[in-house]
């Protein structure tokens, strides 16, 4: 067996409490972030590669991690995004037909920090009573008080702008130039998952920097605009905020996914809020509204918005609920040309149930069209 005699690691809670296993391979270190967990039995590589998780720990449910390893296109932005990795087996040997690397490579090539032989079933219990927080993951553990009082210098989540931290520096282009459709889409920490989809709905889609401008974004002449996922609280995010005014002011054809629909909520007066443990995993179930049928969704998210707030505001609708909390999962805007959702319709990793919210925002294009003409 591969690395017969590991050190010794641990994960120490903002509150003070321990759990310990084994850093994964011979690395060392510490790492800090927001504790959270996903449910799904697959996907790790989407959920490791999705920018929304900047800065976050991953504590994974499921007993294996690696098993399969890892595979080029299928990640869902460039590198690794989260800040270090928790799980209960972690598997040196992958076995697939078609995998590219081991999972040990891929995250030593990122620098990430994993600690494994965690009991996750205790320690998810754990944060499930106890609320989100932050965490550190270290081979230091003689070093606790050092490690604490470093943790509380760790800023908290609530407040934490990221999207600037993952999203493009420069604008560039995604799909055929010469496709029906041109989506200006703002780059909060987008995956990739969602411009396949875009993509393969004939769109041609230019990628904006999280802070660029309406103007930035009107001189592309696109169809409609789109406003992507992304880590941190939505509410520091003015410029994305205001931008989404505009485009809803001037009644063009909008969609947003997770931090975008946050986003489009702040615009509208509708506020956010941190959840005591967010929704993520691959097998969460929603109820649509519109059409009284059932979706098991993606979920990645720790802020929501206000469903009191959503249902006196005469100008959304509550399109999507979750079955589990009844926390608010889609909205439309009773006015103008605007939907969006929490949750993550492009899955990667997860089932496709919701894709056809792609479909909706070409009919809006097409509408938009039409009504133009
Ligand atoms: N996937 C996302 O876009 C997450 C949005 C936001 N960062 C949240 O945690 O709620």
């Amino acid at each position: 067996m591969k690395y017969q005699s590991r050190k010794q690691a641990m994960i120490l809670l903002a509150d003070g409490t321990i759990f310990y296993g084994k850093a994964v391979a011979n690395k060392e270190g510490s790492a800090f972030g927001e504790v959270c967990f996903n449910t799904g039995m697959t996907g790790y590589q989407e959920i490791f590669t999705d920018p929304s998780y900047y800065g976050q720990l991953m504590v994974t449910t499921n007993a294996h991690i690696g098993n399969y390893g890892v595979k080029n296109d299928e990640e869902e932005s460039d590198s690794v995004k989260i800040a270090g990795l928790i799980c209960k087996n972690f598997s040196y040997v992958p076995s697939r037909v078609g995998k590219s690397d081991s999972l040990e490579n891929f995250l030593n090539e990122n620098n990430i920090l994993a600690i494994s032989d965690v009991d996750t079933r205790a320690l998810v219990s754990y944060i499930r009573d106890h609320g989100a927080m932050n965490a550190v993951i270290s081979t230091e553990v003689d070093k606790i008080d050092e490690l604490k009082k470093q943790l509380n210098e760790t800023p908290d989540m609530v407040g934490l702008e990221l999207a600037s931290k993952v999203s493009t520096k420069e604008a560039y282009f995604y799909g055929d130039e010469n496709a029906t459709y041109k989506i200006a889409a703002l780059d909060l920490g987008i995956k990739k998952n969602i411009l396949r989809n875009l993509a393969k709905r004939d769109c041609y889609i230019k990628v904006f920097p999280y802070n660029a401008t309406f103007k930035e974004m009107e001189a592309f002449n696109p169809d409609g605009y789109f406003l992507s996922n992304g880590p941190g609280d939505p509410e520091p995010l003015e410029c994305a905020i205001t931008l989404a005014k505009e485009i809803i002011e001037k009644d063009l054809p909008l969609f947003g996914i997770c931090l975008g629909h946050q986003i489009i909520a702040l615009s509208e007066g509708v506020s956010t809020f941190k959840m005591y443990n967010g929704h993520r995993g691959i097998n969460h179930p929603v109820i649509n509204h519109l059409t009284g049928k059932g979706e098991i969704t993606s979920q990645n998210h720790g802020f929501a918005i206000n469903r009191k707030e959503t249902e006196s505001n005469a100008n959304f609708e509550i399109t999507h609920s979750h079955l589990n909390d009844n926390e608010v999962m889609g909205i439309r805007h009773t006015k103008k040309n605007c939907f969006s959702v929490q949750y993550h319709p492009e899955a990667g990793p997860g089932p496709n149930d919701a894709t056809y919210l792609f479909d909706q925002f070409i009919e809006n294009i097409k509408q938009q069209k039409l009504e133009t003409v």
